[in-house]
């Protein structure tokens, strides 16, 4: 195998059992690794700043919570799990001033480092511990005493023991269960935001509502519209994920597999490949970066029109009323945070 992978035995949890660990941000990251690293036996303290909408959680959660300097101060390990955007802004107020050799910083994606918007001085650990998941499947896996995958990094190895920590802190949110992959800032920072964008968010939404779209255009109902395009999917990436697409494939009727043989590259054909490839050029060049960080800056006005115009297709009005008819589609993504 081309990569490195860590398992539950591979990891000394008593390294990061003997730290403090400032969670600073109480979202979709946040609360999950504060509350299993909590389980896992950890000393967590969370950093949010005066009149953040996360703090009444994180306290109903039973956590101490400071500001981000004062929870930065304290510990000896600190996890920045606020949003990307705001990670710089936060570093050179509140983290900054509070670092000490032996300190050390862990990020749980790559993209402040990658590109260069923040830079930690060299007497510090900076290491990453990125799940490949999303914050609340972090926290429900690890309650059902599963993990998600991690993908842990080090940038900067000032102690000389940096991996081993990180890894430790994979283990204390569960990752470590499912497998832990060595890799670097730059690998999962670039291949991180190439999945959400061409497969796992906008190549997958995208595909979701044009095939919506096409099938009420042509006059078919909604509710059958919606378990095709979008309901169904679960099902059939389930199987993809217990067996790959052989599996899912050897489920499937024949004439369902001749259809995906024949037609799926028509639909995914060179046209796409080349705009993926573009896609993926503007994140290696920094282009994507720079445009994220300058929306954000100026209010994030495309961001905020494309988030109500995504809320207002019609798919999701049908799924709204599709979903409240369905009793086993009972574990909200709010039982967590
Ligand atoms: N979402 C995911 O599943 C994944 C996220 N990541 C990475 O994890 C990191 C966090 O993302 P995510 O969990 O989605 O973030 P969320 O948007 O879900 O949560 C951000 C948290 O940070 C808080 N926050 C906002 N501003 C500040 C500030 N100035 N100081 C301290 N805290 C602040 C927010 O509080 P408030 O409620 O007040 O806004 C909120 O609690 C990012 O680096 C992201 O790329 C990595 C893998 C998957
Ligand atoms: C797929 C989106 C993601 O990269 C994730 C949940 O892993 C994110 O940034 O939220
Ligand atoms: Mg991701
Ligand atoms: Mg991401």
């Amino acid at each position: 195998m081309s990569v490195e992978v860590f398992y539950d035995d591979d990891a000394d949890l008593g390294l990061i059992q003997a730290r403090k660990v400032a969670v600073i941000g109480y979202g979709s990251q946040g609360h999950a690794h504060a509350l299993s690293l909590r389980d896992s036996g950890v000393d967590v303290v969370i950093g949010l700043p005066e009149g953040s909408k996360s703090r009444p959680k994180a306290e109903e959660q039973g956590f101490r919570v400071l500001t981000p300097a004062q929870a930065s101060a304290e510990a000896d390990v600190i996890m920045v799990l606020a949003p990307d955007t705001a990670q710089r802004s936060i570093y050179s107020e509140s983290i900054a001033p509070n670092l000490a050799p032996g300190k050390a910083i862990f990020f749980g994606h790559g993209f402040n480092i990658r590109y260069g918007l923040i830079t930690p001085p060299a007497e510090v650990d900076v290491a990453m511990v990125a799940p490949k998941g999303p914050g609340h499947l972090v926290r429900r896996q690890y309650a059902d005493g599963k993990g998600v995958p991690c993908l842990v990094a080090v940038e900067q190895d000032a102690s000389g023991n940096a991996f081993a920590l990180a890894l430790a802190y994979a283990k204390g949110i569960g990752g470590t269960r499912a497998g832990a992959i060595k890799t670097t800032f730059t690998e999962e920072t670039e291949t991180d935001l190439f999945g959400e964008q061409a497969v796992l968010c906008g190549g997958a939404s995208a595909l979701v509502q044009t095939g919506f779209e096409v099938l009420t255009e042509a006059g078919y109902a909604p509710e059958v519209a919606y378990f095709e395009c979008l309901h169904e999917l679960k099902l059939i990436v389930d199987l993809m994920y217990e067996g790959g697409i052989a599996k899912m494939r050897y489920s499937i009727s024949d004439t369902a597999e001749y259809g995906d043989l024949s037609r799926g590259s028509r639909i995914i054909d060179s046209r796409v490949k080349d705009e993926m490839r573009k896609i993926l050029g503007e994140i290696q060049s920094g282009e994507f970066a720079r445009e994220w960080v300058a929306e954000d800056e100026a209010g994030r006005p495309n961001f905020t029109k494309w988030q109500a115009e995504g809320a207002a297709h019609p798919i999701e009005e049908t799924g709204k009323k599709l979903r409240g008819m369905m009793s086993w589609v009972d574990r909200p993504i709010t039982e967590t945070a």
